[in-house]
């Protein structure tokens, strides 16, 4: 019979939508045995050709440029797999699951840093996106009395990022490392909206603990000399447990931070979770706010400016200061060096009188300008010089930047944004 009477009764017995299905079934089966065939790779030819013939392209370079382009899939450049012979676009791959060792962690971490967008913690970000492992770094701040200006010149980069966040709060993150600096650490900061303070630094540092011992990050606490009070002790080593007025108006930041230790301990003994306590001295260096109220950046703002330089009491005060950078190096050290059981103090232990510093300060940025004796303020330590031995001996780490060449950096940057 001929074939246009085949088709009549076939149309006749199943239907005209049935009938469609067979050239289907037909192709089905090609592919099939297409995929029995021992000699795949002249299917694969095959289909290449006739890519290329689509395309009207020979050599089938063309045809390629049809195909999504794959970026990292264990090692592979071009964006199609063959599979039994058959080649088969990027986007129809299969999950690979089989015979492919699983990604290597490599030195590269996931690293929060609460506080990143402040004086100490953007110089750390600096410091670690810079690093040769390629870190990726979660910056999380409130922006109270950090930047986004700080970290400038991160934004953008798909190893940075930011989100404003107050850490009084639950926050989720997947990180490896927890630098935990977020607190304001100005007297004038802190004083400002005691409560406030108090609240970061026990809920805050409660939050980020509990983060880290759920997705077992390793925890580095910013604490802080004042923990020692006004020394009776000095110069102060990790072993004293200082003299803090638990009612005055730095109690707020002494006691909130003596608890942070406090709790950050806790979270290792009960819960062990990895954690680190940095006890900071004094720090200094660029980009500290021009209204942070602290007496390197009053000073070197004020010599600037030309203006007295306002030193409060009778100037006989010491303090101990801490070029950032340093002062950063000595914070990754920390973080990174195994077997630490034990706060560690991270200052420079050159002291001055707050005198001394004002006589610095007008030699190196402006020897014209005068001393203002103003009020001294309330509970304000006599005396602070960190010992550094645990530091040295722990981490290998000691300050290498002197004060007058610290104060000369600072000034340039002080100069940039005072005068613009
Ligand atoms: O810079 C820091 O890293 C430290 O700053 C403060 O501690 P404090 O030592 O009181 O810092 P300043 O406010 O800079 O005061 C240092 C001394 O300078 C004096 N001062 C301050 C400001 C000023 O204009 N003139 C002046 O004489 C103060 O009376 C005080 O004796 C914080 O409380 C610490 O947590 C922080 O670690």
């Amino acid at each position: 019979m001929e074939l246009g009477w085949w088709l009549v009764m076939a149309v006749a017995v199943f239907g005209a939508r049935a009938l469609l299905t067979v050239p289907l079934i037909v192709w089905g089966l090609v592919l099939a045995v297409a995929a029995l065939d021992p000699i795949g790779a002249q299917s694969n030819a095959v289909f290449q050709s006739r890519l290329s013939a689509n395309s009207g392209d020979s050599d089938g370079a063309a045809a390629k440029d049809n195909f999504r382009p794959l970026a990292a899939t264990v090692g592979r450049t071009d964006s199609t797999y063959v599979e039994g012979g058959i080649t088969i676009l990027d986007e129809h791959r299969p999950p690979i699951t089989q015979n492919v060792p699983p990604p290597q962690r490599g030195p590269a971490l996931r690293i929060c840093v609460t506080g990143g967008a402040g004086f100490i913690g953007s110089h750390l970000v600096d410091k670690l996106m810079s690093m040769e492992e390629g870190h990726t770094v979660i910056v999380v701040d409130n922006l109270f009395t950090g930047s986004k200006e700080n970290l400038a010149q991160w934004f953008g980069n798909p190893r940075f990022e930011f989100i404003r966040h107050d850490v009084t709060f639950p926050l989720n993150l997947e990180v490896d490392q927890i630098y935990h600096l977020a607190c304001p650490a100005s007297p004038v900061h802190y004083k400002w909206n005691p409560v406030k303070t108090l609240k970061t630094s026990f809920l805050g540092t409660m939050q980020m603990l509990g983060l880290a011992k759920r997705v077992k990050a390793r925890f580095l606490l910013a604490s802080t000399s004042e923990i020692y009070g006004d020394p009776l002790v000095h110069p102060q080593a990790e072993s004293y447990w200082g003299n803090v007025n638990t009612l005055g108006v730095r109690s707020c930041y002494d006691e909130g931070k003596r608890a942070a230790e406090t709790l950050t301990m806790d979270y290792h003994r009960q819960e062990g979770v990895e954690i680190r306590i940095a006890r900071i001295f004094n720090t200094y260096g660029p980009r500290m706010s021009l209204s942070d109220g602290r007496v390197v950046s009053n000073f070197v703002g004020q010599a600037i400016r030309g203006e007295k330089l306002t030193v409060q009491g009778n100037g006989q005060q010491s303090r101990s200061f801490c070029y950032v950078s340093d002062m950063v190096d000595g914070l990754i050290k920390l973080m990174n060096t195994e077997g630490i059981d034990g706060p560690v103090n991270i200052g420079n232990p050159n002291e001055f009188s707050i005198l001394e510093l004002s006589a610095i300060i007008r030699d190196v940025v402006n020897k014209n300008v005068e001393i203002d004796f103003v009020p001294q303020t309330q509970d304000d330590p006599k005396q602070r010089q960190p010992d550094i031995s645990r530091a040295k001996a722990w981490l290998g780490w000691e300050p290498k930047i002197q004060v007058a060449e610290g104060i000369k950096k600072m000034a340039t940057d002080f100069r940039t944004r005072i005068r613009g």
